[in-house]
């Protein structure tokens, strides 16, 4: 047989090999990242004899997860494939473990959107609110800004407060901003349920304060390896740092040309400054490439190089030669849509599976066109991550019911009591809140106490008690997939959706049922419903097995780490991509390097496209500068583009790249700053909107606020 280790090039040998104290890859897009990360734990295992449950690999997302897993079974041939998650998930591992060390019980609850929304919706409710004050989503940013910027402290009270005092201050908040975000901790903490950022503060909590704890889990943890270290954000940085504390074995692999996630947090600096942070590092570059043609790694290597923030280095081919990189400039959007139309018609009579096909956007509201021509031609094709599939309600739903014999908690109640329908509406749960809220209990408590009540007769409430406590007593021990199946019949909810004929909820709830199948075949024995349900929160949607023959669409940020055969890189337009919201050059190359990472998905051929036209304001649309980047060596053209439209184009882009050059050297002025302005003078300021670069000024002199540009010189008052 040969040796696993045979596989790998002399650099992937080299980083496979030094298993002792600090090590940095620095790879390129296609070398071998993910075979040099899972190598590494087999040859660990295998060789050092080191034990699976001591070793530490985090991943950017579970589907590169579960694919790690996969590997490392079929490479260690055991079982235990230790700790193989993103960071988020392994803090979820931590907390169900230690979560008594802030008072949490182990049932503690991770929060997805949709759970978000539903506290929201509450929130809204009690204190009358409307989306007109701040829609949902808005919502959610806002919390995660004021968790992670204005008040990084909140987790204290999260911790430290009981719910009756989280109450008070929630009941005290008048603003909505405020009455939002203390209603968000209050409901948290009602069901101690935790978020993203919670899971990782709360584990660093425990470590800086148990330093027993803390000890436990550095010692276990004899190597770490992180991939997409390049993406790594303030709080993973700290976490690694206390997790990799004793042992000191650190092995990290990432891709500076690869940064995508700089607007979520990510520090490329952390990559780079590894070898000063860390004693004797050593660095092992990985530059070849084994995805894709010699002809797409030039024009990759061509746009990228326009990058000034950046360490020289180019993607070396080992793939032999293919076609050249095409682009075609269409005259319409429709028309472009029907030319993509028609090259996947063709490229499938050639024998493709259109499985081997995706096509990538920058952002999702350009797939609509794409979209009208395929379904009219019956072209198969799948969108990934437009609505997250677990966020779809009858998904939500049938985790609820799950949730619900588990922890019988209020969210997964509120959902499920009254679908389908028992009677139990509107004034009856407004009773049952009451009763709750007085006799501290949960909703579920509630409503068994006051189930004989006569408010209570027409309903099915001594049914649905029935069913909870039934499958409450039988889940244990029973695999996930097969209590689904019963509980989704026995509740009525799957007829519910028969007699709706909600073919489509049906069809996800197959998928569903077929996502736990793969998820217990995975995990082995670790495969029970706590389990499950304790990770089900950090899954998303890319994380669903890409098995259907149909084209894939996708976004950029979501086919980060894939790879497919061909590739179309739609609306390549100044204004889509790069997107109108770039408004700064770091921001201008991030996405100079999100399109490097487009183009890198692909192994065979990659078509860039674009439409002339106009814009929905009535600009003229022009090519993206990102085409014009490449070396037109590398590119062929059908048709031809205009030459005027090329010279066009190069004027408009010349002049944005100046505003764009345009350096802001002006202090950072906050909300309640007194500034002097030339024209309208003294005047104070409201609100900054760094994305925009506009402050809004009241001004002494004017009776209405004004959006005053960051350009605009301003002189500061000094308090007097
Ligand atoms: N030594 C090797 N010999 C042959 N093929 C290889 C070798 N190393 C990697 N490959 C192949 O190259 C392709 C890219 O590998 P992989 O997905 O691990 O790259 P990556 O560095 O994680 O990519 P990216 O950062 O662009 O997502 C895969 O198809 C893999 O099988």
């Amino acid at each position: 047989m040969e040796n696993y280790l045979d596989t790998l090039n002399p650099q992937q040998y080299e980083a496979v090999t030094s298993t002792e104290g600090c090590i940095r890859v620095i790879a390129g897009a296609g070398s071998g990242k993910t075979r040099a990360l899972s190598h590494r734990f087999a040859y660990l295992v295998n060789e050092i004899g080191i034990m699976p449950g001591n070793i530490l690999c985090v991943t950017f997302t579970n589907k590169s997860a579960n694919e790690m897993r996969q590997r490392i079974h079929n490479l260690t041939g055991d079982n235990d494939t230790g700790f193989i998650s993103t960071f988020h998930g392994f803090c979820n591992t931590i907390l169900l473990e230690e979560s008594y060390a802030v008072s949490y019980p182990k049932n503690f609850i991770v929060l997805d959107n949709a759970d978000i929304d539903e506290m929201l919706r509450m929130i809204y409710e009690e204190r009358n609110l409307t989306l007109r004050h701040m829609t949902f989503s808005k919502a959610r940013d806002m919390i995660e800004i004021v968790k992670l910027k204005e008040r990084p402290e909140y987790y204290l009270d999260l911790i430290h407060m009981n719910v009756e005092q989280l109450k008070e201050k929630y009941l005290r908040a008048h603003t909505p901003k405020d009455i939002i975000f203390y209603g968000y901790l209050y409901q948290q903490k009602k069901c101690f349920g935790l978020d993203y950022n919670d899971l990782i503060l709360l584990t660093l909590y425990i470590f800086e304060n148990h330093e027993d704890i803390k000890r436990k889990w550095q010692e276990k943890l004899e190597y770490i390896m992180i991939d997409e270290f390049q993406d790594i954000d303030d709080l993973q940085y700290r976490l690694m740092k206390v997790l990799a504390g004793f042992h000191q074995n650190l092995f990290i692999v990432g891709d500076p040309d690869q940064t995508i996630y700089t607007w979520r947090g990510a520090r490329i600096q952390y990559l780079m400054d590894f070898d000063r942070e860390f004693p004797n590092v050593k660095t092992i570059m990985m530059p070849q490439n084994y995805r894709s043609t010699p002809e797409i790694l030039n024009a990759a290597n061509s746009l990228i190089a326009k990058n000034e923030q950046r360490i020289r280095k180019e993607l070396v081919p080992v793939c032999p030669h293919g076609l050249a990189v095409q682009v075609h400039e269409a005259k319409t959007e429709k028309e472009e849509a029907r030319w993509i139309l028609q090259t996947i018609q063709s490229l499938h009579q050639e024998g493709i599976e259109y499985r081997d096909i995706a096509i990538l956007y920058r952002a999702h509201y350009i797939t609509r066109s794409i979209e009208d021509e395929f379904l009219k031609e019956e072209l198969p094709y799948t969108i990934y991550s437009g609505v997250q599939f677990y966020a779809r309600m009858e998904i939500k739903d049938a985790l609820s019911y799950l949730r619900m014999i588990v922890y019988k908690d209020d969210l997964s109640f509120l959902r499920v009591v009254n679908t389908p329908k028992r009677n139990i509406g509107e004034r009856r749960m407004k009773f049952l809140k009451n009763y709750a809220e007085q006799n501290h209990v949960s909703l579920y408590e509630a409503l068994k106490l006051c189930v004989d009540d006569d408010l209570f007769k027409a309903t099915k409430g001594k049914a649905f008690i029935a069913l909870i406590e039934r499958f409450s007593k039988e889940y244990p021990g029973q695999p996930v997939s097969e209590v689904l199946t019963s509980l989704l019949d026995q509740s009525g909810y799957e007829t519910m959706l028969r007699t709706e004929g909600s073919q489509e909820r049906l069809d996800n709830l197959a998928e569903l049922k077929q996502s736990i199948l793969d998820y217990e075949i995975s995990c082995g024995e670790e495969a029970d419903l706590e389990h499950y349900l304790a990770h089900i929160a950090l899954f998303t949607n890319a994380d669903l097995e890409m098995k259907q023959n149909s084209v894939k669409l996708m976004t950029v940020h979501t086919a980060k780490g894939l790879e497919f055969e061909h590739v179309f890189l739609i609306g390549m337009n100044e204004g889509m991509f790069p997107t109108k919201k770039v408004n700064s050059l770091e921001s201008m190359e991030e996405e100079r390097r999100l399109a490097f990472v487009a183009m890198t998905r692909a192994k065979k051929s990659l078509f860039l496209t674009e439409s002339n036209g106009r814009n929905f304001d009535g600009s003229p649309k022009y090519p993206s500068r990102f085409i014009l980047d490449i070396d037109p060596r590398y590119l062929t053209f059908t048709p031809p583009m205009s030459e005027t439209l090329i010279e066009d184009a190069r004027q408009y882009i010349e002049i944005h790249e100046r505003f764009l050059r345009f350096k802001i050297d002006q202090p950072a002025w906050k909300a309640g700053d007194r500034v002097e302005h030339a024209v309208f003078g003294p005047g104070t300021i409201v609100d900054t909107d760094p994305l925009n670069n506009v402050h809004t000024i009241r001004f002494d002199k004017l009776n209405t606020e004004r959006k005053i540009s960051y350009r605009a010189k301003l002189k500061k008052i000094e308090a007097q």
